[in-house]
């Protein structure tokens, strides 16, 4: 599959966060990024049961699930947040940390809350500037393509940085104000869409599938 100007590539997500992550990315190559809430029929595709577990498997079953309902190739994301001192949780279940239709506030509140009641913390020379470091962690990203003919690209990208109990930033969503990059001396939600995506997870992972496509540098 070759991703031209003039392209509009479907996105499998709900996710205005991730929305805005990939058209940023992908304006560099004139291809346009519509969601689920924004292509033809997008809206009637009923909610995508994320029952795998891995990120792997779950991006395949949302990007497979919106290419069959449309005929057209469908890019979807699944990540999450794994955290080390809660042994890598909550990992796939990010979205629904604290529960079935769980708001990021909510998800970011009960990590907090969790991190504090297992007495976790970093020590000083690791947390790098960070107030309030809980515990090392990571975001990753899987990303599948899925192409009507059946065929799959998929690819990986993770970053790694501390979580803290004291939020900061209003860009990104989900546990991006949690989440101190210590090479960088700022949290995720600090960044803008295009710092954000130059070492993100997702970014990460979307130059590695542009390199599969035959895309090299591009959008990063
Ligand atoms: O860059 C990120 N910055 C902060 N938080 C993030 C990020 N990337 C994933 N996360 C968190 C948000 C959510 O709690 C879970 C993803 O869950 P995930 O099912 O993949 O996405 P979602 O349900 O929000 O949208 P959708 O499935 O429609 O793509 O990990
Ligand atoms: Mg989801």
């Amino acid at each position: 599959m070759r991703l031209a100007p003039g392209d509009t590539l479907l996105v499998a997500t709900r996710n205005k966060g991730k929305t805005a992550e990939f058209r940023a990315a992908f304006e560099t190559l004139g291809v346009k990024v519509a969601d689920l809430t924004e292509f033809e029929g997008g809206r009637d595709i009923p909610d995508i049961v994320e029952d795998g577990d891995t990120f792997e498997a779950n991006a395949k079953i949302k990007a497979r699930t919106v290419a069959l309902a449309t005929g057209l190739p469908a890019l979807a994301d699944d990540s999450g947040l794994c955290v080390d001192a809660l042994g890598g949780d909550p990992g796939v279940f990010s979205a629904r940390y604290a529960g079935e239709g769980a708001t990021d506030a909510d998800n970011n509140e009960k990590l907090i809350r969790e991190l504090r009641a297992a007495g976790a913390s970093v020590p000083e020379e690791i947390a790098g500037g960070a107030s309030q470091a809980l515990s090392t962690a990571r975001f990753v990203s899987c990303l599948v393509l899925f192409k009507p003919d059946g065929d799959t690209l998929s690819a990986e990208g993770a970053v790694e940085g501390i979580v803290t109990g004291a939020p900061r930033g209003a860009g990104g969503f989900g546990y991006d104000p949690l989440f101190w990059l210590p090479s960088h001396g700022r949290a995720m939600a600090e960044l803008s869409v295009s710092e954000k995506n130059a070492i993100s997870h997702r970014g990460q992972a979307l130059a590695k599938l542009l390199r599969l496509l035959g895309a090299p540098g591009a959008a990063r």
